[in-house]
């Protein structure tokens, strides 16, 4: 573990695909040191970490060729503040639906994850939603969804902290908390608001 002060956490972005930079910046924005990461090495020294939105199949398979996926594992056992974004919220869930053939996840989050659950014509959409702990008094964020999840089923421990607020997801869980792991299946870092991330970034220091 890194010995950076708990004002200015050092937060990882899994650097191996997907929406890298979108989520240094909103990290950086968040009141992070945001860093790659790509090498056993440099997971080591974080603070927190992100997993970004991409394609969780992708993910997947290189998380194996880097390496990386038991240290990853070890680490989220251990107490690791990890956030998840879309393809994110699909490698830290414990159980999944419609995943790609031979597909695993990291798991640590309490929940059925539903892979792609909004149906292939619904590539993508925005809506407004209020989240617990986020925006609590303020606006609602933006959330856009691409290709994105829903949490089908979560565990007793797991807090709900989004749902979908209308059309025919209405009520689907789109947010979760459950100790030091934070998930969204939308992608705040595409933006410009970095609430989430700040969300986050205290959750590093909460650890601190
Ligand atoms: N925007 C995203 O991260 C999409 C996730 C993608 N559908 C997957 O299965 O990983």
């Amino acid at each position: 573990m890194s010995s950076t002060t708990s004002t200015r956490p050092t937060i990882g972005v899994l650097a191996l695909q997907g929406d890298v930079r979108e989520h240094v910046a909103a990290l950086e924005a968040g009141g992070a040191r945001a860093v790659t990461v790509r090498r056993p090495s440099e997971l080591a020294a974080v603070d927190g970490l992100v997993l970004p939105g991409g394609e969780s199949t992708t993910i997947d398979r290189l998380l194996r060729v880097f390496e990386l996926r038991d240290d990853l594992r070890a680490r989220i056992a251990d107490g690791l503040p990890v956030y998840g974004s879309c393809a994110g919220m699909i490698l830290l869930a414990d159980r999944l639906l419609d995943g790609a053939q031979g597909q695993e996840t990291l798991g640590g989050l309490d929940v059925t994850v539903r892979r792609n659950a909004f149906g292939r014509q619904v590539d993508s959409w925005e809506e407004h939603l209020p989240l617990t702990g986020v925006t609590d008094g303020g606006s609602p964020v933006d959330a856009v969804f691409i290709r994105a999840p829903w949490v089908e089923e979560a565990g007793p421990d797991v807090q709900v902290l989004g749902r979908v607020g209308s059309g025919p997801a209405a009520g689907r869980i789109v947010a979760v908390r459950q100790g030091a792991l934070l998930a969204t299946a939308f992608h705040p870092e595409i933006t410009g608001d970095d609430r989430v991330h700040r969300h986050f970034v205290a959750m590093v220091q909460e650890r601190d």
